[in-house]
C-alpha cells in the first residue's frame, strides 16, 4: 500500500513562503507527475513528503499514519535523485543493498532482492563494478535498483532523467514506465520535461508559485486547461493566445488556440499574415507568423511543409478547438461546446 494525502501544506524559508497551502490526495499505485516553472516549489514539495523538510504548517499523511514526526528513514519512501548519490567506494551490489544491511535484513534475502531488481534493470552484468566504471544512464538504474529492493510504500523522484543525454532519456523513461506497471508502486516524480509528464503520469499536479493551479490527467489538462496559467503552461509550441474582441468573441477577454489547431493555405482563410520563421522537425513544421488581425501567431503542421520568411499566408482555427477564458484567467469553455461563442 502506499497512499499520500497532503493538507494545507505550507513551508517558508525565513520569511519567504515558498509552498502557500497545498492539498493533495495520492492514491495507491498512482503515478503522479509536479511541474512548474523554476523555484514554484517543486522539489521543497517532494521533500517535504520525503521529510527532507519540515512542514510549517499542515500534514503530511502516509496510508492514512500522520508522518510529520517520524524521521525520513522510517516514512516508508525511496527517494531518487538527478545526481544518483550513489557511494563511489562501494560496489552496484553494495550500494543497492546498502540500505538493507543498515536495516539489519538479513543477507540471503538482501541478495535476493539484489538479484530481483538487476533483473528488472538489466543490471546483472554491472553488480560487481564501482559507479565510477558506469554510464550515466547505468548509475541511474543503480539508483532506481536501491529504490526498488527497499520496496517502499512510495518512490520519490527528483529529475531523475536531466543528466541524461537525449536517446538514454527517452529509453530510461521507458523503463521507469515499465517498472511502475510491473511494481505497481505509488510514484511521485518532478520533471521539468513536459513529454516526460505527459507520458509517464496518471496525475500531473501543475504548480505555480507555491499553489496547485490544476490536478488531472494529462489529456484533461492538455484539452481542458482550468486557466491561462495551465493553458500556457502545458504544451509545446505554446498555446496561442488571441485577445477576445480581436478573435471576434466579446464574451471572452481571452481566447485560446493550440498550434495543431491551425490549419495554413496560400489563398483563402480568415486571418492573414507574414511568415516570420520557420521550423522544421521532421515529422512536423512549426510556422510563426504575425497576422493584421489577431496578431502572432503559432501554427503546427502535420509533416513537411515548404513556406518562406515574408511569404503571406492565411491562417484558419478548426472550429470548436477554442479555449476561452474571463478576465481573471479562468476557463469559461473549451473544445466544440465551450469553445466557440454561442451564436458562432
Ligand atoms: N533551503 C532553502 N533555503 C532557502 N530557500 C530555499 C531553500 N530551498 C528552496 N528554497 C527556495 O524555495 C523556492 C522553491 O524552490 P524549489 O527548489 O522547491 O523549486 P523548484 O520548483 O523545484 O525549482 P526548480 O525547477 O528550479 O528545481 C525557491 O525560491 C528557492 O530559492
Amino acid at each position: 500500500m502506499g497512499s499520500l494525502q497532503l493538507k494545507s501544506i505550507r513551508k517558508a524559508f525565513g520569511g519567504h513562503e515558498v509552498l502557500k497551502g497545498i492539498d493533495l490526495e495520492v492514491k495507491d499505485g498512482e503515478f503522479v507527475i509536479f511541474v512548474g516553472p523554476s523555484g514554484c516549489g517543486k522539489s521543497t514539495l517532494l521533500r517535504t513528503i520525503a521529510g527532507l523538510e519540515d512542514a510549517t504548517s499542515g500534514s503530511v499523511r502516509i496510508d492514512g499514519d500522520e508522518v510529520g514526526h517520524v524521521a525520513p528513514a522510517k516514512r516508508g519512501i525511496a527517494m531518487v535523485f538527478q545526481s544518483y548519490a550513489l557511494y563511489p567506494h562501494l560496489t552496484v551490489k553494495d550500494n543497492m543493498g546498502l540500505g538493507l544491511k543498515q536495516a539489519g535484513v538479513p543477507r540471503a534475502e538482501i541478495d535476493e532482492k539484489i538479484a530481483k531488481a538487476a533483473g528488472m534493470l538489466s543490471l546483472e552484468p554491472y553488480l560487481a563494478r564501482r559507479p565510477a566504471e558506469l554510464s550515466g544512464g547505468q548509475r541511474q538504474r543503480v539508483a532506481i535498483g536501491r529504490a526498488i529492493v527497499r520496496e517502499p510504500k512510495l518512490f520519490l523522484f527528483d529529475e531523475p532523467l536531466s543528466n541524461l543525454d537525449a536517446a538514454l532519456r527517452v529509453n530510461t523513461r521507458l523503463e521507469i514506465a515499465r517498472l511502475h506497471r510491473s511494481l505497481k508502486a505509488t510514484m511521485i516524480y518532478v520533471t521539468h520535461d513536459q513529454v516526460e509528464a505527459m507520458t509517464l503520469a496518471d496525475k500531473i499536479v501543475v504548480l505555480s508559485a507555491g499553489r496547485i493551479e490544476q490536478v488531472g490527467s494529462p489529456m484533461e489538462l492538455y484539452n481542458r486547461p482550468a486557466n491561462l496559467f495551465v493553458a500556457g503552461f502545458i504544451g509545446s509550441p505554446q498555446m496561442n493566445f488571441i485577445e477576445g474582441e480581436r478573435f471576434g468573441d466579446s464574451s471572452a477577454k481571452t481566447v485560446g488556440i493550440r498550434p495543431e489547431h491551425i490549419g495554413l493555405s496560400r489563398e483563402g482563410g480568415d486571418w492573414t499574415g507574414k511568415v516570420v520563421h520557420v521550423e522544421h522537425l521532421g515529422a512536423d513544421t512549426i510556422v510563426y507568423l504575425e497576422t493584421e488581425k489577431v496578431g502572432p501567431l503559432t501554427v503546427r503542421l502535420f509533416g513537411e511543409h515548404r513556406y518562406d520568411p515574408d511569404e503571406i499566408v492565411h491562417a484558419t482555427p478548426v472550429i470548436g478547438a477554442m479555449h476561452r477564458f474571463d478576465a481573471d484567467g479562468r476557463v469559461l469553455g473549451s473544445g466544440s461546446r465551450g469553445g466557440l461563442p454561442a451564436d458562432a
